[in-house]
């Protein structure tokens, strides 16, 4: 049976435009958004704000509570369409953390699938500095590339994908993530 339950996560470093696709996506396939920054416990969040890098020890609680909120708004919301679609903004910079998130579903029906936005580093760290009033400031953006491991091919067969934004409108790189779903 092809499941008709979709979890798309939208990740990459701050900055990349995960909020902006992410909300794009949610338009076109008549899906809800789930912002994942808003689920980091205020400890997580201060310490960004304070241009501390999260370790794997902050990541992982939250990491667990967002994929449980997601999963539950398939029950918790109401659909228009019979092919259901959560979208999720959350950075998943490792491996291991897009590993857990497919562990968690593994029994699961619903499909899961992840998108890793990604650009130079010059350009995001331009975009950032313009982006006011938000608490991740473009210092940290050294540390979430440190961190970051984009996908390789061994993950594209499990459903995790690479997409390049580099001068590409947002429109475009939604219009990619369709076509790849
Ligand atoms: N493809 C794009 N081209 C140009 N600007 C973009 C693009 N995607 C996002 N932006 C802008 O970059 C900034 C960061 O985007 P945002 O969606 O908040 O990223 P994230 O959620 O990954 O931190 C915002 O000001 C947004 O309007
Ligand atoms: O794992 C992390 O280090 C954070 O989740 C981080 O990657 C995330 O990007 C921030 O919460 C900032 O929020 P924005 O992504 O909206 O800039």
């Amino acid at each position: 049976m092809t499941p008709s339950d979709h979890l798309i996560f939208i990740g990459g470093p701050s900055g990349t435009g995960k909020t902006t696709i992410a909300t794009l996506l949610a338009q076109r396939l008549n899906g809800h958004y789930i912002e994942g920054d808003e689920y980091h416990p205020k400890a997580n969040i201060d310490k960004m704000a304070n241009g501390i890098p999260l370790t794997d020890e902050d990541r992982w609680p939250w990491l667990k509570k967002l994929n449980q909120v997601a999963v539950s708004s398939f029950s918790d919301m109401k659909f228009e369409t019979d092919e259901r679609y959560i979208i999720v903004s959350c950075s998943l910079l490792k491996k291991k953390y897009r590993d857990f998130i497919r562990e968690q579903n593994r029994e699961s029906p619903i499909s899961v699938k992840m998108f890793m936005l990604y650009d130079d580093f010059d350009q995001i760290y331009m975009r950032m500095t313009n982006r006011k009033g938000h608490y991740m400031k473009a210092g940290m953006l050294k540390s979430q590339f440190a961190d970051l491991e984009l996908p390789k091919d061994d993950e594209a067969s499990v459903g995790v994908f690479k997409v390049y934004c580099k001068n590409k409108d947002p429109s475009k790189i939604e219009a990619e993530i369709v076509q790849a779903l």
